[in-house]
């Protein structure tokens, strides 16, 4: 019987930028939570490792051998003297190049099925480590669970216990790479810019109280990804235009955008009319928590 995961997508409510290392490398203080979107990812464990990726995104997520979910397989393997590992099935849903970490989350659900397969706890600190060689939302992906992320991505506050939110998540179907908007910030490497973000324990867990606090905060990636993508904009001013909208922002490098609502309701309602009025674009009314 093969093992089965979901693989939220990760939102960044919150993010700012607190300076450049002189690898080049950003240095980032954000609050994540993931939304009830996901991929689905199986594993039917062996010796061989084998990847079939399937689903509405499969094509754009590129190369099965590139895939992030054998990376994260081969930087177990290479931690964990004889491993088992076996044939993993993606099935991607998620939009890909989004902001929405799913090929992250692809790679944490990996981990996680490989450490039940192989009895690892956890908390083993391979599947840590074997995270953050796959890249920089990996880490926050493998517990899935609301956290401030700090650093490059590998510094994890504790967990945070928010209130599940309310929300409608839009893409524009337009692709923006990671690397190009980081890039457009023009930050010189070794700067180091003053924290503005709440610490851990200032962050609300009251619902209200969160949302006004989130109002005042921002996505420092939002303005260079909304010059490189102007259908961001559209996105933006649709969601705003939504009955009992009360938060809209970018998550993570973008195209995708958040709305969060007052109830379930509302938003299932914001999504149904977004649909109606935009059909090309990626629209999903879900639960942030
Ligand atoms: C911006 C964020 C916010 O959660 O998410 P996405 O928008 O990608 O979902 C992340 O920091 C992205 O994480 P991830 O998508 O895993 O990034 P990686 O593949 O490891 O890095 C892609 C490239 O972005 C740049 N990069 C990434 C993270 C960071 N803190 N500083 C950087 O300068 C680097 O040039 C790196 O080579
Ligand atoms: N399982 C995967 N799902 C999505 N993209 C993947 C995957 N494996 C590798 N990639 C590559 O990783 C890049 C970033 O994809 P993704 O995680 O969707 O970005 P984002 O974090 O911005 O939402 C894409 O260019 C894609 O080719």
């Amino acid at each position: 019987m093969p093992h089965i995961d979901r693989a939220s997508a990760k939102i960044n409510l919150t993010l700012h930028v607190t300076g450049r290392r002189v690898d080049g490398w950003h240095r980032l203080e954000s609050l994540v939570v993931f939304a009830g979107a996901a991929d689905a990812l199986t594993l039917d464990p062996g010796p061989a490792l084998a990847l079939t990726v399937a689903g509405p995104t499969a094509a754009a997520a590129g190369p099965d051998d590139d895939n992030l979910v054998a990376k994260a397989a081969r930087a177990l393997a290479a931690r964990v003297p004889g491993l088992i590992l076996g044939r993993f099935v993606l099935v991607k849903r998620l939009p890909v190049a989004a902001g929405l970490g799913g090929g992250s989350a692809d790679a944490a659900a990996a981990l996680r099925l490989l450490a039940r397969a192989n009895g690892l706890p956890p908390d083993d600190a391979r599947l840590y480590e074997a995270a953050c060689a796959t890249g920089a939302d990996v880490p926050v992906c493998l517990a899935s669970r609301s956290r401030m992320m700090r650093g490059t991505g590998h510094e994890l506050g504790p967990l945070l216990g928010l209130p599940a939110l309310p929300a409608v998540l839009v893409n524009p179907r337009v692709p923006v790479p990671t690397v190009a908007v980081f890039k457009a910030l023009a930050i010189a490497p070794g700067t180091d810019i003053a924290s503005s973000h709440p610490a851990d324990d200032r962050i609300p867990t009251e619902r209200e109280a969160l949302i006004a606090q989130l109002a005042d905060l921002r996505n420092d990636l939002e303005p260079p990804a909304r010059a490189m993508a102007p259908e961001i904009d559209a996105v933006i001013a649709a969601l705003a235009a939504t009955a009992g909208a009360r938060l809209v922002r970018m998550s993570g490098s973008g195209a995708t955008v958040f709305g969060l609502y007052a109830t379930p309701r509302d938003a299932l309602k914001a999504a149904t009319a977004l649909r109606r009025a935009h059909p090309g674009w990626w629209v999903r009314a879900t639960m942030l928590r």
